[in-house]
């Protein structure tokens, strides 16, 4: 791994529990890793720690094998080659762009410097700009810079805090497909902090959901959404409800049953003994409850949201359980309509019943 994160905790004073606690990932050379989480999770935290800027009181970072925090070291956050973007762009208003981007090159002969900088920006879609000064760039511009300027000197990681925070929502969906080309491009590895899933989704190679200071899971988006390891995680990424369920297993195989009937696939279901009397709850996303008139199972339509291609249902059915469903937008059937449902669930991801458990990771799955 090029970036490794060992129990890592860190904690500020007088504050009563750590910002960071106990956390652990991976990152490998050229991928990008991006952290999510509610609004004081620890996201910034941990990356100012990665940077150096903040001490650990628990475990280690190394980079490129190399410990940079840990055990009683502690290198000096400019001697960690670590790139950093910020939401601010903090580009110095009084230089033009050639020079923003040159900042961190003092140390390159003059020659190779002026090259490079053409080079970063050609890279992020800016070249020939170098006259430019600051203010006669829009915003999107502007960040482009920032990074031009934090990939010039070529560093080991580089680390970006809500780095659209300040674009409008159109811009930032662009150039977040973007800013993955850029970095796939120079090769760079990469961690990103953004509170917006898409965005997430859209960069990152693998992501981490943060919650009070812990790390829940670090996945692909694919996994985190259809193998949430908490339920935490489940009720964060995508839209989807905990319906009760009870594990039988009947020969070899484990039947899950649902107020919808039996689910279909169960191959990696925990055997009943998993669970009290096998009662457990199942997560069941919008997208595994499917609309089909032929069905026997009737929900109630409590609400409607329109999402363009589909609706967002919320549906009630007759035992009283709600649940979502995704259903095409050319189904526009009214609030208080029974409609036929059915449920086809690629994942059966299971959890202990007690409501609002919030925080144990449940290992509920055979991987
Ligand atoms: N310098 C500090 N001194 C004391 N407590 C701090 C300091 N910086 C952050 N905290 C606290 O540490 C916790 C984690 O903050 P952090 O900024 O890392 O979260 P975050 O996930 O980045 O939040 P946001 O999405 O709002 O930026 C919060 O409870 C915050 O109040």
């Amino acid at each position: 791994m090029h970036v490794e994160v060992n129990r890592l905790s860190v904690a500020y004073r007088g504050r009563e529990r750590p910002a960071v606690e106990g956390v652990s990932l991976g990152l490998r050379a050229g991928d990008i890793g991006v952290l999510i989480g509610p609004s004081g999770c620890g996201k910034t935290t941990l990356l100012r720690a990665i940077a150096g800027l903040e001490p650990a009181s628990e475990g280690e970072i190394r980079i490129s094998g190399e410990v940079v925090t840990g055990g009683g070291t502690h290198v000096a956050p400019e001697k960690r080659r670590i790139g950093m973007v910020f939401q601010d762009y903090a580009l110095f208003p009084h230089l033009d762009v050639a020079r923003n981007v040159a900042f961190g090159l003092d140390a390159w002969p003059r020659g190779k410097r002026a090259q490079r900088v053409a080079e970063v920006l050609e890279l992020v879609g800016l070249a020939g700009s170098e006259k430019a000064m600051p203010h006669e760039l829009s915003g999107g511009q502007q960040q482009r810079v920032a990074l031009a300027r934090a990939l010039a000197p070529q560093p080991q990681l580089l680390l970006l805090d809500e780095p659209f925070s300040n674009l409008d929502v159109d811009l930032r969906e662009r150039l977040a497909h973007e800013i993955r080309g850029i970095l796939k491009a120079a090769q760079a590895t990469a961690l990103f902090v953004t509170h917006d899933q898409l965005e997430a989704f859209a960069i990152g190679d693998e992501i981490g959901v943060m919650h009070e200071g812990r790390l829940h899971q670090w996945d692909d988006a694919y996994t985190l959404y259809h193998r949430p390891a908490t339920r935490f995680v489940a009720d964060f990424i995508g839209h989807g409800v905990f319906a009760n369920a009870t594990l039988k297993r009947v020969g070899n195989q484990v039947m899950v049953h649902t107020a919808l009937g039996p689910l279909a696939d169960s191959a990696e279901c925990p055997l009943p003994s998993a669970f009290s009397y096998g009662q457990c709850e199942v997560l069941l996303r919008a997208d595994d409850i499917v609309h089909d008139d032929d069905a026997p199972v009737k929900a109630e339509i409590l609400r409607k949201a329109f999402r363009g291609s589909e609706f967002l249902y919320t549906l009630r059915l007759a035992t009283g359980e709600v649940l979502l469903a995704h259903v095409p937008s050319h189904h526009d059937h009214k609030v208080g309509e029974w409609i036929g449902i059915r449920a086809q669930v690629d994942h059966v991801v299971t959890f202990q019943r007690e409501a609002g458990a919030a925080a144990a990771p449940i290992a509920s799955f055979a991987a």
